[in-house]
């Protein structure tokens, strides 16, 4: 079974088709990217994939589930790490992640047990005890990554994961997103080519809610006859493809 399979998946807004018609497969385990210009429909499919959004029409199924039928299934099975910092910045990191495990109902042993695993596969020890709001953008992310997986999702949903960090931050971010692959299954929008090329096993780029491929890195490359994969996308999306 495919960890995530659409079926003619479409949000309206009023006149505009925000996804169109999108049918694409995620494999378990995968690390799958969407990209796509602004406005393409990337975190509208999130949101519908999320349940946050109902589809106008089609469905999607998660690990087997429906997005229409089985929200409570679905919901329980997905973790989201939203584009707009999740963390509550009046408390600390471990209060953040306490708050996460008290709203998952664990016990005090799993709750301990699970902020230190998760402590130690983010490194997150030397800011354990700061203010989450105090804390810079990178870190912030970690730790929304952090609260994210604390209720061991299936399927992870990385919403524009280094959006505005600096070049250090973002590739011991990579690190990190390396570090889950083949753990959970990820699915990850980007505006960052380079990202999108170095983490992902296959991406999916988006048009005006439709897709127009979904491939490996290497064979989106071979398909716009480009030797780089920024050219590659700016090719497909302006239509100029061999
Ligand atoms: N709540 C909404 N009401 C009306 N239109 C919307 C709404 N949300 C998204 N849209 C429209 O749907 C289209 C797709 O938007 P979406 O945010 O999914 O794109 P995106 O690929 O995530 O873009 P970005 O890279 O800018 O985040 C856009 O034309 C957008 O204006």
């Amino acid at each position: 079974m495919e960890a995530i399979k659409t079926e003619g998946l479409t949000k309206k807004y009023r006149d505009v088709v925000a996804v169109d018609n999108l049918s694409l497969s995620v494999h378990r385990g995968e690390l799958f990217s969407l990209l796509g210009v602004n406005g393409a429909g990337k975190t509208t499919t999130i949101k519908m994939l999320s349940c946050l959004t109902q589809p106008t029409s089609g469905d999607a199924f998660l690990n087997g589930k429906s997005i229409c039928r089985d929200v409570a299934a679905v919901k329980s099975i997905i973790a989201v790490s939203p584009q707009e910092t999740a963390v509550a910045p009046g408390l600390t990191v471990r209060e953040n992640l306490e708050l996460i495990c008290g709203v998952h109902g664990f016990s005090k042993e799993k709750r301990n047990a699970k902020i230190s695993e998760l402590t130690e596969l983010l490194e997150l020890n030397e800011v354990i005890k700061k203010k989450a709001g105090k804390l810079s953008g990178g870190w912030q992310r970690r730790l929304s990554i952090a609260m994210a997986l604390i209720s061991e999702p299936e399927i992870l949903f990385l919403d524009e994961p280094t959006l505005g960090l600096d070049v250090l931050v973002r590739s011991d971010l990579w690190e990190l997103i390396r570090s889950l692959k083949g753990k959970v299954t990820i699915v990850l929008t980007t505006h960052y080519m380079e990202e999108a090329e170095e983490l992902s096993d296959r991406i999916a780029i988006m048009k005006n809610g439709k897709l127009l491929i979904c491939d490996s890195a290497d064979k989106i490359k071979e398909a716009a006859g480009a030797d780089d994969f920024e050219q590659a996308f700016v090719r497909l999306v302006k239509g100029e493809s061999k």
